[in-house]
């Protein structure tokens, strides 16, 4: 078996609503899996499920082979799970929360203490050992919770939006320590905000309005029809201020998308304006690019959007 994580049309419905609506994937073993979507998409609920935490309405999942609702309470011992609010107790010090969530998992004596010392090394928290979680400055606290959710050595570790709010170094370290212990064979599920960090992932899942829009490696992605719509092509405009030729460009004839990227401006136009553009910009330089993933994602919501009117 080299799945270590399935979803098969599961849906999660709480009343009338639906969270999630038949979604299906699957994460191979040691693979880091992204998952992106708008706030309320329905991410949190598929970990909550595929955790054993949230019962399916219909639909289920498999976690190294285990089944999601009837060996829940063996998934709930086997995975890691760093939830947004970490689930760090303030009061407690560093060494005493990861001694705390050795004990939840029934790892006790020189095993317990062993395993202390890996994730202190592993995560760089050593020198904090002493210092309450409170106290600790918000990259510290992602890796201390991080440490908590993989003392007892899960194979299949979730990550709810582990950057949220962290400098880009403390994010790099974060990432550094991903593909450290992918390379030892964990399989990460990392749910996250940021494209550069989708970007860092194997393959990428996109949930839009509780149902999954778009799965695959960015490559394959950046490469989908819906993406590059028949008729457009997406180019790349260099120009003296972007900002201020931002709003003329949308009013232009042909021009479906446009937004900034750092310096540039990124556009989507149809291929037969494309021509009268360059005319109307002579100041600008204009290049044909791949989209980004941003723009991907971008113009698969509106796609959904516009079709679901
Ligand atoms: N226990 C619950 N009862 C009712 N509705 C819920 C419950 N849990 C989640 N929801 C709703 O389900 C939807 C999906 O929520 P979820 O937390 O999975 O989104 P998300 O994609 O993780 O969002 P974010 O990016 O903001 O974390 C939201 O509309 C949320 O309000």
């Amino acid at each position: 078996m080299t799945e270590a994580i399935t979803a098969d049309r599961l849906t999660i419905r709480f009343g009338s609503f639906t969270a999630v609506n038949d979604v299906s994937f699957a994460v191979r073993k040691g693979e880091i899996f992204g998952f992106l979507g708008p706030n309320g998409s329905g991410k949190t609920t598929i970990i909550k499920a595929l955790c054993g935490l949230l019962k399916p309405s219909s639909g289920g999942g498999t976690i190294l082979g285990m089944d999601v609702v009837k060996d829940a309470p063996e998934i709930k011992r086997r995975v890691g799970y760093m939830s947004q609010k970490f689930g760090l107790y303030e009061d407690l010090t560093v060494g005493e929360n990861i001694a705390f969530y050795a004990g939840v998992y029934g790892i006790s004596g020189t095993a317990a203490e062993q395993r202390k010392k890996e994730v202190l090394d592993l995560t760089g928290i050593e020198k904090y050992l002493d210092r309450r979680a409170g106290q600790l400055s918000g990259g510290w606290k992602q890796r201390l919770a991080l440490a908590c959710a993989i003392i007892h050595s899960p194979e299949v570790v979730f990550l709810d939006e582990p950057t949220a709010g962290i400098d880009p170094v403390a994010r790099r370290a974060l990432w550094d320590l991903l593909f450290r212990l992918s390379g030892e064979g964990v399989t990460f599920f990392v749910t996250t905000h940021y494209m550069d960090e989708a970007e860092r992932c194997g393959r990428v899942g996109y949930i839009y309005l509780s149902k999954l829009v778009a799965l695959g490696t960015v490559h394959e992605l950046q490469k989908l029809p819906e993406a590059n719509p028949d008729g457009t092509t997406r180019v790349q405009i260099a120009t003296d201020n972007a900002s201020a030729l931002l709003g003329r460009l949308r009013q232009m004839r042909g021009v479906r998308e446009a937004t900034i990227f750092g310096q540039f401006i990124h556009a989507l136009v149809e291929v037969d304006k494309l021509e009268e553009l360059r005319g109307r910009l002579t100041e600008a330089q204009i290049e044909p690019i791949v989209p980004s993933l941003e723009d991907v994602f971008v113009t698969l919501t509106y796609k959904i959007q516009e079709t679901s009117q």
